[in-house]
């Protein structure tokens, strides 16, 4: 079974008004390309690229964060379906950037799916160990326990997206190996068909580093669908060079 690759790009706390140019840019210069392609612009530059790229664009946006309620007096905090209104069908949830930086446990990060998944929008649930982690011999159990806690029930049917990021590898020109790559993603597959059955078999990403010149390589590891890119999204010129190196579709394993 095969499915289309995801390219995603998290722009993070970057870009302005001006920066919509690079997302026209980038939905040119990739309207011929199947591979499934989505922009996670700050939550200020939703609704402008939403419009900026038109209702048929084949971008698909997504929000960053999300609050677990529907509304109500959260100072600061913005919720599924205001980004659902805004213009996003994604939502990036988990980040370790958020795991680490807004010390979001993991519970809080399955009732924020519950509640996008409840609002209509497919949440793209990141999980990665530190690198004190990983030389302590603690990956396997470090994503274990994150999958299991933070992927609520309510994501059973639902389409959702696993991205695999080592903490230590964004941001830092660090990729992980290919072994590391292999080895995480066939532990994720694991923890997930024992949790939602073997038929289930959402995309799974690689994000950390990756960049125009490492992207092919990463993109053809076995059962990596797709990558989730920081940096090198925020030009055009290199995202596009990310999305046209990746395979089109991607073999499903179970
Ligand atoms: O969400 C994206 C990841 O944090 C990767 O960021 P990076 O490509 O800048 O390393």
């Amino acid at each position: 079974m095969t499915s289309h690759t995801l390219i995603a790009g998290n722009w993070k706390m970057n870009g302005l008004l001006s920066s919509l140019d690079e997302a026209r840019a980038i939905a040119e210069g990739s309207s011929d390309s199947v591979v499934k392609i989505a922009v996670f612009p700050p939550f200020t530059l939703l609704h402008a690229m939403s419009e900026a790229l038109g209702p048929d664009s084949h971008i698909l946006l997504g929000g960053q964060d999300c609050h677990h309620e529907d509304n109500g007096a959260y100072t600061g905090d913005v919720s599924a379906a205001q980004l659902l209104d805004a213009g996003a069908r994604m939502v990036l949830l988990g980040h370790s950037e958020r795991r680490h930086g807004h010390k979001e446990a993991c519970e809080l990060v399955a009732l924020k799916a519950r509640a996008a998944v409840k609002a209509g929008l497919e949440p793209l649930i990141c999980v990665g160990e530190t690198l004190e982690q990983r030389k302590e011999g603690l990956t396997h159990a470090v994503l274990s326990k994150q999958l299991r806690d933070s992927l609520p029930d309510d994501l059973i049917g639902k389409a959702f997206h696993v991205s695999y990021e080592p903490v230590w590898a964004i941001g830092t020109g660090m990729i992980a190996t290919d072994d590391q790559i292999i080895d995480a993603f066939a532990l994720i597959r694991r923890v997930i068909s024992e949790r939602f059955g073997d038929e289930f078999k959402p995309h799974l990403l690689y994000g950390g580093s990756v960049k125009p010149d490492n992207a092919a390589e990463v993109l053809r590891l076995e059962g990596v669908g797709g990558a989730l890119v920081g940096g090198a999204s925020l030009k055009a010129a290199d995202f596009l060079k990310i999305i046209h190196s990746a395979p089109l579709v991607h073999e499903l394993k179970s």
